[in-house]
């Protein structure tokens, strides 16, 4: 008798801008402390999941050169930890991952971790596992810290090394443009690059997140712009001297505000609307102080499934070369 074999499951992953990043002090784990605002963003990898005789990773898209194609490839160690868990140990798993990338590599967007949210959630569905959201929550933490909020996305506060999530209330949708790097930039490099900073100076810190929580609640994004803030940008920018170029590039253009997603290279500029994202995209491109301009929009879904009715053929979102 012929074995039945599951159809292919593609999962949509969002990508992620932190609009407030306060780091507090390194804990004995070697992570830090930190309360962020996580919005997550239209900008987003599509994964394929399926039953294959020739396991392995295929990458196509924004930086494949640069992307490990082996077991350190965080979309195969998701593929891994759950094969773990319910007992399917990796060489008899029989699954081939396909990632189409959007969202740049060590961008601070978090990609890798979309990728990762991508295969727990999709793997799920392709074995038919009764494994629960708050499970692959769990599970998701264990491989990195901005992996639970790939899964949850919307808008959320973050505690912890950034994995303890609550969801925030955000009114209307926020029009972002994005400024893509040469290269990427690597997250421990950065926060090893604040500690360092903070132990010859005092570099500003962001304080409470609460008047961007409002902000947030009110879905003004003129208020919004007051109040972005990120205690890595000091860091990221004394690694990468252009990043303030670009910043200044970006409000230059006609965007509100601009900051640095995360540990950068990516900064994120925050429009008055749709029309405008597209007019500051394409004047920042002109600029000539980035690889890439992108727009996106959000708050967006966490991972879903997009395949089956719902699936529709993915469009690029307009992207616009410097
Ligand atoms: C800075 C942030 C902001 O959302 O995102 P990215 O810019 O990387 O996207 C995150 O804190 C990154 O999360 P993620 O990229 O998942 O990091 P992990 O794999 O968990 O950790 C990689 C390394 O970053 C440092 N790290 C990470 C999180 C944290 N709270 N404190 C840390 O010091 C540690 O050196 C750790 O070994
Ligand atoms: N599926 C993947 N997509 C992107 N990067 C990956 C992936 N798997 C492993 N990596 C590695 O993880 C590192 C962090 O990548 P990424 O998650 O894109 O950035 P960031 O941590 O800045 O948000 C990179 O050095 C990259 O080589």
């Amino acid at each position: 008798m012929l074995a039945v074999v599951p159809p292919p499951v593609t999962v949509r992953a969002p990508s992620k801008i932190n609009l407030h990043l306060g780091i507090g002090d390194q804990r004995s784990d070697g992570y830090h402390e930190i309360s962020t605002v996580f919005q997550a963003l239209s900008l987003s990898d599509d994964v394929t999941v399926a039953a294959s005789e020739e396991p392995g990773v295929d990458v196509q898209g924004e930086g494949t050169g640069t992307i490990p194609r082996n077991s350190d490839n965080l979309a195969w160690r998701a593929v891994r930890l759950l094969a773990e868990h319910v007992g399917r140990p990796e060489d008899e798993s029989g699954v081939r991952v396909m990632i189409r990338k959007e969202i740049p590599v060590a961008g601070g967007m978090a990609g890798g971790s979309a990728d990762a949210a991508a295969v727990l959630l999709g793997l799920s569905a392709l074995w038919d596992l009764d494994v629960t959201r708050e499970d692959l929550g769990t599970l998701a933490g264990k491989l990195g810290s901005d992996v639970p909020f790939a899964l949850s996305g919307g808008t959320a506060l973050g505690t912890g090394r950034g994995d303890q999530l609550v969801p925030v209330l955000s009114r209307h949708t926020f029009h972002w443009v994005l400024a893509f790097d040469n290269r990427g930039l690597s997250t421990p490099k950065v926060y090893g690059e604040l500690d360092r900073l903070r132990a010859v100076g005092d570099p500003p810190r962001v304080g409470s997140y609460d008047p961007l929580v409002e902000a947030l609640a009110s879905g003004d994004p003129r208020q919004l712009a007051l109040l972005l803030g990120n205690d890595l940008q000091a860091a990221a920018v004394s690694l990468r001297s252009n990043l303030r170029r670009t910043l200044r590039a970006g409000v230059e253009a006609g965007a509100l505000a601009g900051v640095v997603s995360g540990s950068g290279p990516t900064c994120a500029f925050l429009c008055t609307d749709g029309d405008s994202a597209v007019e500051v995209a394409a004047q920042l491109a002109g600029a000539g102080v980035c690889r890439t301009v992108r727009v996106a929009h959000g708050p967006v879904h966490g991972a879903r499934i997009v395949d089956g009715e719902d699936s529709p053929e993915p469009t690029p979102p307009p992207q616009v070369h410097a």
